[in-house]
């Protein structure tokens, strides 16, 4: 079975999530982009569910008047695009004759408001900037659409004195701020929000929320998208699908490289991740350097700790340091100094090149449990996944492993017998490396594509070590596994474009910061 059937048939098994966090919502939103679903097409299913649920209230409760808060995000871009749809249920007549033939809309007699609570040139997205262009050269011939553009409270707090005036029926809508707020309420929504909750006990007022309320707000309805949001309660909110297919929440894609941490500009030498490669043996003495090779291209300091052959070699990368151990393999007797070692790292990663035998079966069991004492994050792979126990070994949130198809089977996990991968017991990351990447633990799983058949050159696996190792330093596992396959694939990717399939794992290296440059 390949890793594409495996994935449909896991896929059943984690059942549909009823409720997504804003983060995920924002990685997928980006991964529809991957899949070639523009962001302006989401934007317009958006707004047009807003404007049929709004038509709808207004015919039941015969309002007429609406007013729209708008933010400079794209959920007030959602709001421009409702607005549209809105004066599209609009017709010049008040009255329409039977014998005239026009079918009745539910006609809005008097104007919409739109308070665009910024300045139209602060407006963030494209696809927002694009609708609120629209919005303009509707307004400036339809006198129904009046546009305010406003940062100041106190004229904000002018129109919302006006609405209380007003005698007859009111929405409001809100299309302030939607997932992408982030820490306290600044002004002026924090005025507008009060105040809004101040007149919502007006019975002749309704509060209509795009996607989710704008924080503190207390409305009377939300139409949320896609999936329900953890903030939002459910007896007052109507769920719209808007076109996302459901794959778009289980491919890797350049949405979750977005979603990484950020470097911080102001950080000092070590704040940006330190890596610990444990790995290399007599015979094997390359590997450890290929994945440091590969972290050394993302975090700050990159040790190799490994057998004095690999020493040797490592004076061709002054980029990377080295720490000796006595002999041909580790072993037990190197267990206590590599755990001192490693407290100085954010992250291990551990295997490559190590060889399979007593000795090193004996370090790793020995070094994986005192890692798990430790909640040190660990990257295992290749000759260590080898060597595990398995029978009573703690699977811990801490742990990346990167089996290809047959260590994946020393893991007692045979792909073709997938009964027993079934509720996975455990809290680690898999990156199951194939044609497709599947990356899974107990509570997500996607697929990445990237990759080609020339990533079968060897090395390719230290390498994918080496990026997750170091993207474990600043992320949680599942989004490092995630990132580092789409990285290391995709570096392969750009390869295969430059040189057909003739290029080595230095190459795919070497491109590891051209793809963080083009979506990191
Ligand atoms: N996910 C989907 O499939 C779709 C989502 N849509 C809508 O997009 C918003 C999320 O848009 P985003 O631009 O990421 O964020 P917001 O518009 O919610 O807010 C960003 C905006 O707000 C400012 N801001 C952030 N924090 C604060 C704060 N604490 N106080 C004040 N201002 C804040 C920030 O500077 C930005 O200007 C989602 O909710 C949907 O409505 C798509 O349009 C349709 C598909
Ligand atoms: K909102």
């Amino acid at each position: 079975m390949d890793n594409l059937e495996l994935h449909n048939i896991l896929l059943k098994n984690y059942g549909i999530k009823k409720y997504i966090s804003p983060k995920e919502m924002n990685i997928t939103d980006n991964n529809c982009e991957y899949l070639g679903i523009p962001k302006m097409v989401l934007m317009e299913n958006a707004g047009k569910s807003i404007a049929d649920e709004v038509v709808n209230y207004l015919v039941k409760n015969n309002k007429n008047k609406i007013f729209v808060f708008c933010g400079l995000g794209n959920n007030g871009g959602d709001g421009f695009v409702a607005i549209r749809h809105l004066i599209g249920y609009c017709d010049y007549m008040d009255k329409i004759s039977k014998s005239s033939g026009f079918i009745r809309f539910p006609s809005l007699r008097s104007e919409i408001t739109v308070i665009l609570l910024g300045k139209e040139k602060e407006i963030k997205t494209y696809e927002s900037k694009e609708n609120f262009k629209i919005l303009k050269n509707i307004g400036e011939l339809d006198f129904r659409l009046k546009i305010k553009e406003m940062a100041c409270p106190n004229e904000i707090l002018k129109v919302i004195k006006n609405i209380k005036t007003e005698k007859e029926n009111v929405i409001i809508i809100d299309a302030m701020l939607g997932t992408g707020i982030k820490g306290e309420l600044r002004e002026p929504f924090k005025t507008v929000v009060n105040e809004l909750n101040n007149l919502n006990k007006s019975n002749n007022i309704k509060i209509i929320s795009v996607d989710t309320e704008t924080k503190g707000l207390n409305g009377d309805l939300i139409i949320t998208f896609h999936k329900h949001k953890l903030d939002n309660e459910l007896n007052k909110t109507n769920l719209k699908k808007i076109g996302i297919p459901p794959i778009a929440e289980h491919i890797v894609g350049w949405g979750d490289l977005k979603a990484l941490s950020k470097i911080n500009p102001d950080s000092h030498k070590g704040d940006n991740g330190k890596v610990l490669v444990v790995g290399g043996s007599k015979e094997f003495f390359g590997a450890p350097i290929l994945s440091a090779l590969a972290s050394s291209k993302i975090v700050d300091l990159v040790t190799v700790a490994s057998v004095k052959n690999t020493m040797d070699a490592l004076r061709n990368y002054p980029e990377l340091m080295g720490y000796e151990i006595e002999g041909n393999y580790f072993g037990e007797e190197h267990i206590n100094e590599i755990v001192e070692l490693s407290k100085k790292y954010n992250v291990v990663i551990l295997g490559n090149g190590l060889s399979v035998n007593n000795s090193t079966k004996k370090f790793v069991n020995g070094f994986l449990m005192e890692m798990d004492k430790l909640n040190k994050k660990v990257v295992i792979d290749a000759d260590a996944i080898k060597v595990i126990e398995y029978e009573n070994f703690i699977f811990n949130e801490n742990f990346i492993f990167t089996p290809h198809k047959k260590e994946f089977e020393y893991m007692g996990l045979d792909v073709n017998n997938i009964n027993n991968i079934y509720g996975i017991p455990w809290s680690s990351t898999i990156v199951l490396k194939g044609k497709y990447d599947l990356i899974f633990n107990k509570n997500n799983i996607k697929i990445n594509k990237t990759g080609n058949a020339g990533m079968t050159v060897g090395g390719t696996g230290d390498a994918l070590c080496g990026i997750i190792g170091a993207l474990f330093c600043k992320n949680d596992a599942f989004i490092s596994g995630c990132c580092g396959a789409f990285i290391n694939g995709y570096a392969g990717d750009l390869l295969l474009k430059e040189k057909g399939y003739y290029y080595n794992v230095i190459d795919i290296i070497d491109n590891i910061p051209i793809v963080l440059a083009l979506y990191g």
